[in-house]
C-alpha cells in the first residue's frame, strides 16, 4: 500500500496506548512483537497470506504487536512538527519540537533526529549507511520528484540499512539470521520476513515498474554512496513488495466497523513503516481488527469484535470514515492497492459478486422460458383442452409455488455457490448432496443440447438448408463467448436476451386479447369460443371423469417441465450483489412471474386455439410440414388460422432467441454446479479452480462439451431427439425439487432444535413447515407418476418407461453408491451446521459492509424503469 497520504488539516495527537493493560504490560515489558496466542498464520487462494484466528479472540484484545523493520518520518516542517520520529529503529519514539532533540552533526536532512545522545549513539551504524545518500539525494529528489517519491526511496533506504545492519552482526553473510519467535507458529523476521512480502514486477503496471526502474538506476543503485551489493532487479522487487506492505502511521485508529456517527478520521500522516508481521493482515471493509501505531511506531492490532475461531484477521487498508459507499472504496482499492473485487470473500468461494438485482432477475426468467412455454406446451391442449390446461399448470402452480418458498427461505439464508446443493450435503446427508448435486448437473447439461436442437429446428421455419452440424458450431461458440467473457457480460448478454422474451410473452398475451375482441383481419371476436366448442375439457385416454382427470395429470406433466425457475434463481446467489436484498426480491417476484407467465401462457393457448385443431393435431403427430419448429406453436398456428401476415415471423424470430437465451443459461447454470460440486469434495477439484476474473474456466468447459449431445440430430429426427431430452430432464427437475424441499424440511428442523427464531431469517416462507410437506409429497407424486401412461392397458414402451424413470435410477444409485463410499452421515437437527462453517457470518458481514454502498441507482430514466420492475 502506498505509504504517505496528502496532509491534511492539523488534528492535535492523542497519547497512543494499548487498549488491554494486561497485554500491554507484556507488550511494553518486551519491547518487542508480540504475537496472540490464538493467532495464526493462513494462507487464502486468492489473497495469498492471511491472519487468522485458530481460537475465539474476544472484543477489546490486543491480537498482534508489531516492531517496524524500518520506518520514516513524514512531517510538514520538521522544525515545527511535533511528530518527528527518533531515527533509533527500536526507538522511533514521537518527539515534540519542543523536546531536546539532536540533529545530525553531518546536517544531512532535518527530519533526521534523535531523542537523546544515547538513541543516537546506538543509532550511529545504522545511520551512517544512510547520511551520504541523504546528503547526496534527499534536497534533489524532494525537489524534482516530490514528497511521495523520497518517502518512498527513503523507506528503501532504510529497509537496506537494517539489512545490511543484521548481516555486519551476523558477520557478513549475506542473508541476516533470523530469529525465530518463540512461539514456534512461524512468523518470519527482519529480512526473511521482507522477501516474503506480497507483490512483484507483476502487481504493477508496466508503467509504474518502468518509472520505479528508472528510480532505481539513478538513486538505488550499489555504490560507495549506498553499499548494499544487491543487483538493481533485486531492489525493484523490494519497492515492488513495499508499495503493496508498507502502512502509514495515523495518530488515531482506523477500522471501527460500523463506523460511529460521531468517530473522527485517522489524522494526519506522521511517518511510513514496513512490519514483518502486521503485513500479513488483508484488508476488509468491514474489518474485525483497529489499527493504531503507538508512541514507538509499533503496530497495535487490536480486536475491534468478538472474532470466531478460523475467521480471518482484518484490518482496513484506508480511513473507513473518509470512504464511506462501497463504489469509492472499490475505487480506492483499485488505484491505490491494485486488487479488487476480492474485498470480502462474501460467502461466494471466490466467484465475484458482480449480477446486479435486476440481472439476476433476468437470468431466472431467461433459465424459466424457452421453447417449452411457447411451443412445447402446446403438446398438451388435445389432451387435457383448454380447462384442462390451465387446471393442469395452476395445480402444479401450487406445487411449484411451495418449491419456492422453500428455496428462498434456505438461498436468502445461506447465499452461497450451488446453495441447495451445497446445503443438502450440510443438512442432511452427503450423499443426497452429492445425488442432488450431479442430478442437477444432468438437467442443466442435458438442456443445452435441448435448446441448441430447439435452435435448429426453429431456424427451418425459414430454411432447411444449413448444415444441422454448422448450426450446433456455431451456437456452441456463442454459449462459449458468453460464458468465458465473465460473469458480467454474460449477466448483460441474458438480460438483453431475457427482455426479447419478456417482450415476447407479453407481446402474446396482448396478441391473445387483441385478437379475441375482433382486432384481427376477419374481424372474428371469437372471445372464449373454443372453452365451448369444442369444448374446456378432454376426456384423455378414457371416458368421461377419468378421461377428463387424465387430460389434467397429462397436462401437470407438461406443467412440471415448463414451470421452473426457483433454481435458476438460487444459481446467482454467489454471485448477486447484496445477495439477500437481491435474493429476497427474485425469489418474492417469482409469484407474479408465474401467474404471467405460466398461468396466463396456459390461458392464452387454450383461448387461440381450439383443442381439435386440425393443424396443431397433425404438426403433434409430425405428419404436418414444419412439427417442431415455430409452426407447432399454437401462436403461430393460430395466426395463420386467422391470416395474419408478417407476425408469426416476428414471434418465430423472438422464440428463436428466447431458446438461445435459456441455452445460455443453461451453461452458466451447470458449469456454476459442477464448481459447487467441485469445492465440497463431490468433482475433481481442478473443476472449483476459478481464473482471477472468477470463472470456474475448467467446469465451463466441461459443460460445454455436453453441447456435443446435440449433434444427434443429424443421424436421428431432431423431434425425436428433442422428446428423449425432455423426457429424462423433466425427471431431473422433479428429483432435484424434491431432494431441496427435504433439505428445507431438515433446515426448519434444525432451526428448532437449535433454537433459532425464523423472524430472525432474511426470508421466512409462509405456512412452513406445511408448505415444505407439500412440496415434498406433489414433487414426489409427481416423479412417480411420470411415465404413467405407460401402464394402461395396451400401451407400453420400454423406452418411453426408461427416458422417464431413468433419472430416478441414476439419483438413487448416485445417492446410495456416494454413502457407501464415503460412509456419510445422516445429519440431525441439533447437530446441523447451520452456519456451514465461516460462510453465513461472510455473508452476514458482507451484507453489512455494503449495505450503504449500493444506495445509488445508475443510468437514466430507464434503469430507473428496469429497476423498477426487476429489483
Ligand atoms: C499487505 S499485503 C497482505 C498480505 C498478503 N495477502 C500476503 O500474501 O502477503 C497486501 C496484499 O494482499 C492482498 N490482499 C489484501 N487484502 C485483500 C483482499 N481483501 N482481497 C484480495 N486481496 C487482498 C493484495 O494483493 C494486497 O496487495
Amino acid at each position: 500500500m502506498p505509504l504517505l497520504q496528502p496532509l491534511g488539516r492539523e488534528i492535535p495527537l492523542e497519547p497512543a496506548a494499548v487498549t488491554k493493560s494486561t497485554v500491554a504490560d507484556v507488550t511494553a515489558a518486551k519491547a518487542t512483537a508480540w504475537i496472540h496466542p490464538h493467532l495464526e498464520q493462513g494462507v487464502d487462494p486468492y489473497k495469498g497470506r492471511q491472519l487468522r484466528a485458530a481460537q475465539p479472540i474476544p472484543q477489546g484484545e490486543v491480537v498482534l504487536v508489531d516492531m517496524p523493520y524500518a520506518v520514516i518520518p513524514a512531517v510538514d516542517d520538521p522544525r515545527t512538527s511535533d511528530a518527528l520520529l527518533c531515527s533509533h529503529p527500536p526507538c522511533s519514539r514521537r518527539m515534540s519540537c519542543s523536546a531536546d532533540r539532536i540533529a545530525c552533526p553531518q546536517g544531512c536532512l532535518g527530519d533526521v533526529m534523535w531523542c537523546s545522545t544515547a538513541c543516537q549513539a546506538a543509532d550511529h551504524a545504522r545511520h551512517a549507511f544512510e547520511c551520504t545518500w541523504l546528503k547526496r539525494f534527499a534536497a534533489s529528489i524532494r525537489e524534482k520528484r516530490g514528497e511521495y517519491e523520497f518517502g518512498m526511496l527513503w523507506l528503501i533506504v532504510r529497509i537496506l540499512a537494517a539489512r545490511q545492519l543484521a548481516m555486519s552482526a551476523a558477520g557478513g553473510e549475506s542473508t541476516t539470521p533470523d530469529d525465530p519467535v518463540d512461539d514456534g507458529r512461524g512468523f518470519a523476521e527482519g529480512w526473511q520476513a521482507m522477501r516474503s512480502f506480497c507483490g512483484s514486477e507483476d502487481s504493477w503496471s508496466h508503467a509504474q515498474v518502468r518509472a520505479w526502474t528508472a528510480l532505481v538506476k539513478k538513486y538505488l543503485r550499489h555504490g560507495p554512496v549506498l553499499p548494499h551489493h544487491l543487483p538493481d532487479r533485486e531492489v525493484l522487487k523490494l519497492i515492488c513488495q513495499e508499495e503493496a506492505n508498507s502502512f502509514g502511521l495515523y495518530p488515531r485508529e482506523t477500522g471501527l466497523y460500523p463506523v460511529p456517527p460521531d468517530a473522527l478520521d485517522r489524522g494526519d500522516q506522521f511517518g511510513a513503516a514496513v512490519y514483518p508481521r502486521a503485513a500479513i493482515a488483508n484488508h476488509s471493509c468491514g474489518p474485525n481488527m483497529t489499527h493504531k501505531p503507538d508512541q514507538h511506531s509499533r503496530m497495535i492490532f487490536t480486536a475491534a469484535k468478538d472474532i470466531a475461531a478460523g475467521e480471518e484477521c482484518c484490518i482496513s487498508y484506508f480511513d473507513l470514515t473518509q470512504f464511506t459507499d462501497l463504489q469509492t472504496r472499490r475505487e480506492r482499492l483499485q488505484t491505490l492497492f491494485r486488487f479488487e473485487a476480492r474485498v470480502l470473500s462474501a460467502g461466494s468461494q471466490h466467484l465475484h459478486r458482480k449480477l446486479r438485482g435486476r440481472e439476476v432477475q433476468l437470468l431466472a426468467v431467461g433459465g424459466a422460458i424457452g421453447t417449452s412455454l411457447f411451443v412445447q406446451m402446446g403438446a398438451v391442449l388435445p389432451k387435457g383442452g383448454p380447462a384442462g390446461l390451465l387446471l393442469g399448470f395452476a395445480a402444479y402452480g401450487t406445487i411449484i409455488l411451495a418449491v419456492n418458498q422453500c428455496f428462498a427461505e434456505m438461498v436468502c439464508y445461506l447465499p452461497i455457490p450451488s446453495p441447495f446443493v451445497q446445503l443438502a450435503g450440510h443438512w442432511v446427508d452427503d450423499a443426497l448432496g452429492f445425488a442432488m448435486g450431479w442430478n442437477f448437473f444432468l438437467t442443466m447439461a442435458l438442456g443445452i443440447p435441448y435448446e441448441i436442437v430447439a435452435i435448429n429446428v426453429l431456424l427451418t421455419y425459414w430454411t432447411d438448408r444449413i448444415p444441422v452440424a454448422a448450426v450446433v458450431v456455431i451456437v456452441m461458440v456463442i454459449y462459449g463467448i458468453l460464458n468465458v467473457l465473465t460473469v458480467r457480460y454474460f449477466g448483460v448478454a441474458e438480460f438483453y436476451l431475457s427482455i426479447c422474451k419478456i417482450i415476447l410473452m407479453i407481446g402474446l398475451i396482448g396478441y391473445t386479447f387483441v385478437t379475441m375482441v375482433g382486432g384481427n383481419p376477419h374481424h372474428d371476436v371469437y372471445g372464449f369460443r373454443y372453452w365451448k366448442d369444442p369444448g374446456a375439457f378432454v376426456s384423455y385416454l378414457t371416458a368421461e371423469n377419468t378421461g377428463r382427470f387424465c387430460g389434467v395429470l397429462a397436462c401437470m406433466i407438461q406443467a412440471s417441465f415448463t414451470m421452473v425457475g426457483p433454481e435458476y434463481i438460487s444459481m446467482t446467489a454467489a454471485e448477486a450483489e447484496r445477495p439477500r436484498v437481491v435474493m429476497h426480491r427474485a425469489f418474492t417476484s417469482f409469484v407474479w412471474r408465474l401467474m404471467v407467465f405460466f398461468i396466463a401462457g396456459a390461458l392464452c393457448m387454450g383461448i387461440v386455439l381450439p383443442y381439435n385443431d386440425p393443424t396443431l393435431a397433425a404438426t403433434i403427430a409430425g405428419t404436418r410440414k414444419g412439427s417442431g419448429t415455430g409452426a407447432a406453436s399454437p401462436y403461430v398456428i393460430s395466426m395463420n388460422n386467422l391470416s395474419i401476415p408478417v407476425l408469426p415471423h416476428l414471434v418465430n424470430f423472438l422464440i428463436l432467441t428466447s431458446v438461445l437465451s435459456a441455452g445460455n443459461n443453461l451453461v452458466y447454470s451447470a458449469s456454476r454446479t459442477l464448481h459447487g460440486l467441485a469445492l465440497t469434495r463431490k468433482a475433481p477439484a481442478i473443476l472449483g479452480r476459478c481464473t482471477t476474473r472468477g470463472l470456474p474456466i475448467y467446469a465451463i468447459v466441461l459443460t460445454m462439451a455436453f453441447c456435443c449431445l446435440a449433434f444427434l440430430q443429424v443421424q436421428h429426427a431432431s423431434a425425436t431427439v428433442l422428446n428423449w431430452l425432455v423426457s429424462v430432464i423433466t425427471a431431473s427437475y422433479l428429483l432435484n425439487y424434491f431432494g431441496t424441499c427435504v433439505t428445507y424440511l431438515h433446515f426448519y428442523a434444525a432451526l428448532k432444535a437449535q433454537g433459532v427464531d425464523r423472524t430472525t431469517l432474511p426470508f421466512r416462507g409462509y405456512l412452513q413447515p406445511y408448505a415444505g410437506w407439500f412440496a415434498v409429497c406433489g414433487t414426489g407424486l409427481m416423479v412417480l407418476v411420470l411415465g404413467w401412461e405407460v401402464f394402461l392397458h395396451g400401451r407400453w414402451s420400454t423406452e418411453t418407461f426408461v427416458l422417464d424413470y431413468a433419472m430416478i435410477a441414476v439419483f438413487v444409485v448416485l445417492g446410495v453408491g456416494w454413502k457407501a463410499f464415503r460412509r456419510t452421515v445422516w445429519v440431525r437437527p441439533e447437530r446441523a451446521d447451520l452456519g456451514v462453517g465461516t460462510l453465513r457470518a461472510e455473508v452476514d458481514e458482507y451484507e453489512r459492509v455494503v449495505r450503504d454502498g449500493f444506495n445509488k441507482r445508475q443510468g437514466g430514466w430507464w434503469w430507473w424503469v428496469v429497476d423498477r420492475w426487476f429489483e
